[in-house]
């Protein structure tokens, strides 16, 4: 649980669709301003959660707020202050950059032509596409295509930005420029970035909560939860033909090719010995460990039933 004071407050939202899939389970969080993190695997329930937040989607039940704004009554109320970079959105690929950005911002509602002039340029400045502000969309590549989508998302200066998994696909320089530019939004506004990227969130986030089959499994400061693993996460090589016997005796929380080599990290209160070299944790051994059940929601219930 956080202890800031949160700006939006999720309670018991739950959403099943049609088919018979429970996306989103009874789900309760309490975020507060600043960069966020909604870390999950596929099909865990986050792009539900952001469509719901970014009020195009309806819950089963549940309530939101946002600040004083009853988010799911007043729709429109949060409308006006909410900026929102879905997961795939289509652009206009004839048209350039400056072109497309001065229609969203006449949609926006902003009248005055020197208003307008001002605001698409500040917006491609902060979002480094003011060199190319005459290319069609059509040949931007994907990080600048999502950096248009963040200027987009921009109009209006919102106080609550959904982001909903931005950095798939991107190659690393246009990541890091990504992440840049959202940890500047985090210093105004809430910022909600949902992703399956673990170092999106341990580079950005001062919160952050795991989500999986549509259920929270634990919110945390990372900072916290990192040191709160501390000397209880263990690693060593394994011969891979071996790692059944491993899997008997360990907690094993992750298994990866490292050069070559399948290198474990296990879960274990006391040294286990047996050439296990003490770790020192970080976001993905927290990750793993919540996914695999021996922290947060479900730990309790493991230890309980283990011998
Ligand atoms: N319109 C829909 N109709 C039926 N099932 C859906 C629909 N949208 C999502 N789902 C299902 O709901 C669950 C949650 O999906 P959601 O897209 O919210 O997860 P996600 O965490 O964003 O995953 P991804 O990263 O793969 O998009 C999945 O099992 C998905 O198949």
């Amino acid at each position: 649980m956080t202890s800031v004071k949160p700006i939006l407050k999720i309670d018991n939202m739950s959403k099943t669709y049609p088919n018979g899939v429970r996306a989103l389970d009874n789900i309760s969080l309490n975020i507060p301003a600043g960069m966020y993190g909604l870390l999950g695997p596929n099909g865990a329930g986050k792009s539900t959660l952001m469509r719901i937040l970014a009020t195009i989607q309806e819950p089963d039940s549940g309530t939101i707020s946002f600040q004083d704004v009853d988010v799911l009554k007043e729709k429109n109320e949060l409308r006006k202050t909410l900026g929102y970079l879905p997961q795939a959105f289509g652009i206009y690929k004839k048209v350039s950059a400056e072109k497309l950005l001065h229609h969203f911002v006449i949609l926006k509602g902003i009248e005055s032509k020197s208003e307008r002039r001002e605001t698409v340029e500040a917006l491609l400045k902060q979002t480094n596409l003011w060199d190319v502000r005459k290319q069609k969309l059509g040949g931007f590549s994907g990080g600048m295509k999502q950096r248009f989508g963040v200027a987009v998302a921009l109009i209006g200066t919102p106080k609550l930005m959904i982001v909903d998994e931005p950095t798939a696909g991107l190659d690393p320089a246009e990541r890091v420029r990504f992440l840049n530019l959202l940890s500047e939004l985090g210093e105004n506004s809430a910022v909600i970035l949902s992703t399956h990227i673990v170092e999106d969130v341990s580079e950005l986030c001062t919160n952050m909560a795991i989500i999986n089959k549509g259920e929270i499994l634990m919110e945390a400061v990372p900072l916290k939860a990192m040191e709160n693993l501390r000397g209880l996460i263990w690693r060593r090589t394994v011969d891979k033909t071996h790692l059944s016997d491993y899997e008997l005796k360990y907690e094993i929380i992750s298994t990866k090719l490292l050069a070559g080599q399948t290198v474990i990290h296990i879960y274990s209160e006391e040294n286990p010995g047996d050439d296990f070299k003490p770790v020192e944790p970080d976001l993905e051994d927290v990750y793993f460990s919540a996914m695999n059940g021996v922290i947060g929601k479900y730990a309790n219930v493991r230890k309980e039933v283990k011998p």
